[in-house]
């Protein structure tokens, strides 16, 4: 029931403290339960309401958990696990809960998903997830409404990845951490955050080698440790608050942005004609002349990340002539096209190629997210618009951007966050 309104015009200037890595956290919940003892300590996490339904569902499997919000730390007890349920009305709603489940194959013998959620993205499979598990000797059966899986001690072996899975490399890190003997995940993600996570993985203990090239071993241990590990920054947040600049015409400073990360994000929108530099540790962005068309195509990391090409479709739209968008990870993520439409964009869209006529004025009106990341393009699409634009089911920006109003007005953005009775989501 949550919407935002945003009334365009402003241009943002000042500095924005980017959150958490969300897709780090997520997985970082699931490694802690793979402690028997101790508590684990989670520093800078975002505070999203993915985070919020993953403590629900540690908890729904007996984890103690006990969020700081203020304080942006979790403290995790994972000492007794109770129930290898992952319970369909917490489950459905975001996508880490799938990262629950090595934890539960090493300490309960089982898992039982009864739901997967995540971004409504065309189709998204976990075979590659359920094929690694059965390789390390587990059994999964997969019925209509409830997967489960069963493993009496897992074993390691030579694993490989079709393409290169982010959660699908995350969760076979962690099924093979505590298997017996070694295990070899081929074609693996290269992600900064799949670094991150084997990070923290190895100081609890595990023997994890390769991280980054794209061909990992792990050996197996007999136990984790609980460890205490800062969540690396957010580079999807970073890369839509560089965005927000680029579509104002403002200047702003990242507090904890990192110019590595964005990789050819950042390449990208300097051919748009932004500038980014870096001050220390704070990074800069700024945009201050007409804004160039852009081609994109979308990859695993190091390529362009799927993530941002929403936002970016955004800032397409008002660059001088025509920009060319090839989606190649998710099937179904141009419905955001047809909202901008409605704000008056000229998007075309083939199957999975888009291309944004701009410059087109934007205006406002009523839109809908249809996931996190159309959610956030709408918002930047909102500050670029003349009048108001009011974007229902903000719950699905609320998933993935922390306090994103107050931080929008602290860099002088019109934006509010209300509760509506009206919309869903
Ligand atoms: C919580 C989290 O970290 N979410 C991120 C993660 O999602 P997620 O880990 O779900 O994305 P994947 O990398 O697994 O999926 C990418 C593509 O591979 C396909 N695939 C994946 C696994 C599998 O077993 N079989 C298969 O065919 C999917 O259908 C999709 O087309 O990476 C995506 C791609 O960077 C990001 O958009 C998400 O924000
Ligand atoms: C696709 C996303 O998230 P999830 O995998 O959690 O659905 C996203 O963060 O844009």
């Amino acid at each position: 029931m949550v919407r935002y309104r945003v009334r365009g015009g402003n241009v943002l200037r000042g500095t924005a403290f980017i959150q958490g890595a969300k897709n780090a956290v997520l997985p970082m919940i699931g490694a802690a339960l793979l402690a028997s003892e101790g508590r684990t300590v989670l520093r800078n996490v975002p505070v999203i309401e993915d985070v919020r339904r993953a403590v629900e569902l540690a908890e729904a499997i007996g984890a103690k958990v006990e969020f700081h919000e203020t304080e942006r730390t979790l403290v995790i007890d994972a000492s007794r696990l109770t129930s290898p349920v992952l319970p369909a009305h917490i489950a459905r709603r975001f996508r880490g809960s799938v990262l629950f489940v090595p934890a539960l194959l090493h300490r309960l013998g089982e898992a039982i998903i009864e739901g997967i959620g995540g971004c409504n993205l065309g189709s998204r499979n976990l075979d590659f997830h359920y094929l690694g598990y059965k390789r390390l000797g587990a059994i999964v059966d997969e019925g209509e409404s409830v997967i489960h899986i069963k493993a009496a001690g897992l074993l390691g072996a030579p694993l490989y990845l079709d393409t290169p899975s982010h959660t699908g490399t995350e969760n076979l890190i962690m099924a093979a951490a505590l298997a017996k003997g070694t295990t070899i995940i081929e074609n693996a993600a290269l992600e900064p955050e799949v670094l991150d996570v084997i990070g923290m993985l190895s100081r609890m203990g595990a023997k994890i080698s390769g991280g980054g090239t794209g061909f990992i071993t792990v050996e197996g241990v007999d136990e984790l440790t609980a460890v205490e590990h800062t969540v690396m920054p957010d580079r999807l947040d970073a890369g839509v608050f560089a965005m927000a600049a680029a579509i104002t015409g403002g200047e702003v400073n990242l507090v904890g942005a990192s110019l590595e990360h964005l990789g050819v994000v950042r390449w990208k929108l300097e051919q748009m004609g932004v500038e980014f530099e870096t001050d220390g540790a704070v990074l800069h962005v700024r945009r201050d002349r007409n804004l160039r068309p852009i081609n994109v195509i979308t990859d695993t990391y190091p390529g362009f990340a799927t993530d941002l090409q929403s936002p970016l479709m955004t800032v397409a739209c008002l660059a001088d002539g025509s920009s060319y968008i090839h989606e190649r990870i998710f099937d179904g993520r141009f419905a955001l096209a047809g909202e901008l439409n409605k704000m008056g964009a000229q998007i075309e869209v083939d199957g999975s190629r888009a291309v944004v006529h701009g410059p087109t004025p934007l205006h406002g009106t009523e839109v809908t997210a249809h996931d996190l990341r159309s959610g956030i393009a709408l918002v930047l699409a909102g500050l670029a618009a003349d009048g108001e634009t009011t974007i229902d089911s903000g719950y699905l920006i609320d998933r993935g951007h922390a306090a994103l109003a107050q931080r929008m007005q602290a860099l002088g953005a019109d934006v509010e966050r209300e509760i509506s009775p009206l919309s869903e989501g």
